[in-house]
């Protein structure tokens, strides 16, 4: 299938979940991600969850992250040039939700992206070489080429992989692993 068609139905597959199976599935991806070796680094990318959109509840995450002391950094998203600065999260950061739904940050430190360790990345669907797509409007993809070459992209889904998308384009970045609430894929 092609992008738009997996994003539609990928959309339909989300919205069919229930409110209790986005919490339990959101505590078993958490909990797979422990089972990765990621844990020694030190600036871990996360995304803020948005909720009508039925995306994986990353708050577990955050608090395996805080439990660890790693430095916690969080994305403003700019719509016009789709780009995303990035925020260190502290107990000063004033985080509010966007007209989009997401949360985000005012302001705060700013955190050069080529100090990124890990970045936890949203999806709607992926396939089984690693390409994923989101909604549409290339954030990861900028975002993940500004970073460094060793960055460790690890996308989270509740669903399996597709066999392939078919029309992956070169600035597609794709993941090192993807998280399940059953499974980890590597690429
Ligand atoms: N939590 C989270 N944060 C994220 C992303 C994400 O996927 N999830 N993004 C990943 O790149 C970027 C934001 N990407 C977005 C791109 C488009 C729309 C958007 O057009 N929303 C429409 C309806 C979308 C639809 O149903 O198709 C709207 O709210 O009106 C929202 C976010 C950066 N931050
Ligand atoms: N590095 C880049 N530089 C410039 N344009 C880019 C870059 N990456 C992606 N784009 C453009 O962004 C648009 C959306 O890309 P794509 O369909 O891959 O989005 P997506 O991966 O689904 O979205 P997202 O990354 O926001 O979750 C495309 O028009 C693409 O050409």
């Amino acid at each position: 299938m092609n992008k738009n068609e997996l994003r539609i139905e990928y959309k339909k597959k989300r919205d069919a979940l229930l409110q209790s199976d986005i919490e339990d599935y959101s505590i078993a991806i958490a909990n797979q991600l422990l089972r990765l070796k990621i844990w020694e680094k030190n600036y871990y990318h996360i995304f803020l969850s948005i909720a009508s959109q039925k995306e994986i509840d990353t708050s577990f995450i955050l608090s395996i992250l805080q439990g660890k002391d790693k430095e916690v950094i969080i994305s403003k998203s700019n719509f016009k040039e789709g780009t995303l600065t990035n925020f260190l999260l502290t107990d000063n950061t004033a985080v509010k939700v966007n007209k989009y739904g997401i949360p985000e940050p005012e302001d705060g430190i700013e955190v050069p992206n080529k100090k990124i360790d890990v970045v936890f990345i949203p999806l709607l669907a992926y396939d089984k070489k690693g390409n994923r797509i989101g909604y549409g409007k290339g954030f990861y993809d900028r975002f993940l080429a500004s970073c460094n070459n060793e960055v460790i992209k690890i996308g989270l889904s509740f669903f399996p992989p597709e066999e392939s998308i078919e029309d992956i384009s070169q600035h597609d970045i794709s993941l090192d692993y993807c998280v399940t609430p059953n499974d980890i894929y590597s690429f």
